[in-house]
């Protein structure tokens, strides 16, 4: 039976644990990520990162963020390098945020919040599709991107212009032809580490790549995020912002980075 979860005082991170006791668990994400303890890994190799734009299917309002959603049948739009073995498929990307611009996303550097964090999925091909992955301790692969206030960005904008469409939980529509390379910054540096699913079920199956630089996103921008709602069209409305979760234990986890 699926557990009802969200991010307010009765239902959010803090009560996780009652109905995900995972959520004490040894590799919980997100963390605050503290660059110089982070370790450079020579042995780590570049991220491969092949998007096929056709793969893009719909995009949807989950109740706990918008979604996007990719065709995932076959190896076009795949993820490979970097900290992973093998080939892992991008099956959707989605945003946390915050109800103003000074907080919202998941993981944090040195204690700063960013506005915004898009975090893309991809699954390990060596299981059967991501229903099989998302539990395995090599199952899935996040890479994360923070958002940070500054010029509006037009690559977001074919997603904004979807929001009035998708207001509602339970709310769908298509969503062709774009392609989520453009979502990431020039610089593919990164940060990774073994982590979790930052929403319940919160299993263990993640490996973060936290990418070091942040994409662009305008003030303006950001209140379209917030207009969207957690609630369907039947309940009264609720604004759809601070959807993230705090940061976790360590654990005597290490960082790893792939550049000095
Ligand atoms: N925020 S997150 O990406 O770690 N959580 C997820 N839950 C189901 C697929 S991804
Ligand atoms: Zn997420």
């Amino acid at each position: 039976m699926s557990h009802h979860w969200g991010y307010s005082s009765h239902d959010g991170p803090d009560k996780w644990a009652d109905h995900f006791p995972i959520a004490n668990g040894p590799r919980q994400s997100p963390i605050n990520i503290i660059p110089s303890q982070a370790q450079f890994d020579s042995s780590l190799k570049p991220l491969k990162i092949h998007y096929d734009p056709s793969t893009s299917k719909d995009i949807m309002n989950n109740g706990h963020s918008f979604q996007v959603n990719f065709l995932d049948e076959d190896d076009s739009t795949i993820l490979t390098g970097g900290p992973v073995t093998g080939t892992y498929r991008l099956t959707q990307f989605h945003c946390h945020w915050g109800a103003s611009d000074d907080k919202g996303s998941e993981h944090t550097v040195d204690g700063i919040k960013y506005p915004c964090e898009l975090h893309l999925v991809h699954w390990n091909t060596k299981y059967a599709n991501f229903g099989e992955a998302v539990d395995k301790p090599d199952g899935l692969a996040v890479i994360g991107v923070f958002l940070k206030i500054g010029s509006a960005n037009p690559r977001l904008q074919k997603v904004l212009d979807t929001f009035d469409a998708i207001k509602a939980k339970g709310h769908q529509t298509t969503f062709k032809n774009f392609d989520p390379k453009n979502l990431l910054p020039a610089s593919l540096n990164f940060w990774t580490y073994e982590g979790s699913l930052t929403t319940p079920p919160l299993f263990e199956s993640v490996t973060w790549i936290v990418l070091r630089d942040p994409i662009s996103v305008s003030s303006a921008q950001m209140e379209k995020f917030r207009k969207l709602l957690f609630s369907s069209e039947e309940e009264h409305p609720r604004c759809m912002c601070d959807n993230y979760r705090p940061p976790q234990p360590v654990k005597g986890r290490k960082v790893r980075t792939n550049f000095k």
